[in-house]
């Protein structure tokens, strides 16, 4: 697997009175390669997310390279839901700002929930995944039992289990404690590094991305006429 390479990324949105544009003119992610993306609330980091997790359609133009096929164009061949899926499961391991459990899973059943989805069964891995997490003594439990940083710790094993080659995390840490975020977000790199999975996370707190040295582009929007452009644009460490 190589990159994924998005070129000329394009989203527009609007509504009766208002219209926010993003514009990404190159991001591109390796594997094993950690990417923060930051930027003002409502600067578009979310969007950008799901776009590159394919969460949502690109805008015209857009170009999004992952092993040679431009991804951006299955939704103009109208793609069915179903091979949607399939594919972002394939590559995509997804970890959102509070852990989004299955309630009726245990720990364990959580973790290994997208390896039964994309068929790459590892009962082996997930024992040493929810040990290099430290979770092993929650690991039977349901997701109700558990702390938010717990929780957020299973989150981060369940992205990795299907071994995917990127890790998509919306605000991984931001609603945990200072001490909490470092462990967790320590735990996720290091993690996924072992693996060679590439991670792209989004954050507002420019100073944890800083201290644990990760590559930043950083959103930064202009309003003009009622039409906020966003810009993703390589920031200073
Ligand atoms: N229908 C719409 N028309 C125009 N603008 C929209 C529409 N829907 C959403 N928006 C704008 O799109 C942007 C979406 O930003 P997004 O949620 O990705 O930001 P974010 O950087 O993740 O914010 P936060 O840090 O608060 O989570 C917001 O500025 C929002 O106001």
């Amino acid at each position: 697997m190589r990159g994924l390479t998005l070129t000329d990324g394009r989203i527009e949105l609007r509504d009766r009175d208002r219209a926010f544009r993003l514009q990404v003119d190159e991001l591109t992610l390796a594997p094993g390669q950690a990417v923060a993306l930051t930027g003002a609330s409502g600067s578009g980091k979310t969007l950008l997310l799901e776009l590159l997790g394919l969460l949502r359609a690109p805008g015209k133009g857009t170009v999004f390279l992952c092993d040679g096929k431009n991804l951006a164009t299955l939704w103009g061949r109208g793609v069915r839901d179903a091979d949607l899926a399939r594919m972002r499961g394939q590559l995509f391991g997804f970890v959102p700002q509070t852990g989004a459990l299955m309630p009726f899973l245990s720990v364990t059943e959580n973790i290994a929930l997208p390896q039964h989805v994309t068929g790459r069964e590892d009962a082996a891995w997930c024992t040493a995944l929810i040990d290099r997490l430290g979770i092993g003594d929650v690991a039977s439990l349901m997701p109700g039992a558990l702390s938010i940083g717990q929780r957020q710790r299973v989150a981060i094993a369940r992205a990795l289990a299907h071994r995917p080659p990127f890790v998509i995390a919306d605000e991984p840490t931001a609603a945990l404690d200072s001490d909490s975020a470092d462990v967790v977000l320590d735990l996720l790199l290091a993690a996924a590094k072992e693996q060679d999975s590439g991670v792209i996370l989004s954050s507002h707190d420019t100073d944890r991305v800083a201290r644990f040295g990760i590559p930043r582009l950083a959103l930064t929007t202009e309003s003009q006429n009622g039409v906020v452009t966003s810009r993703l644009e390589p920031a200073p460490c």
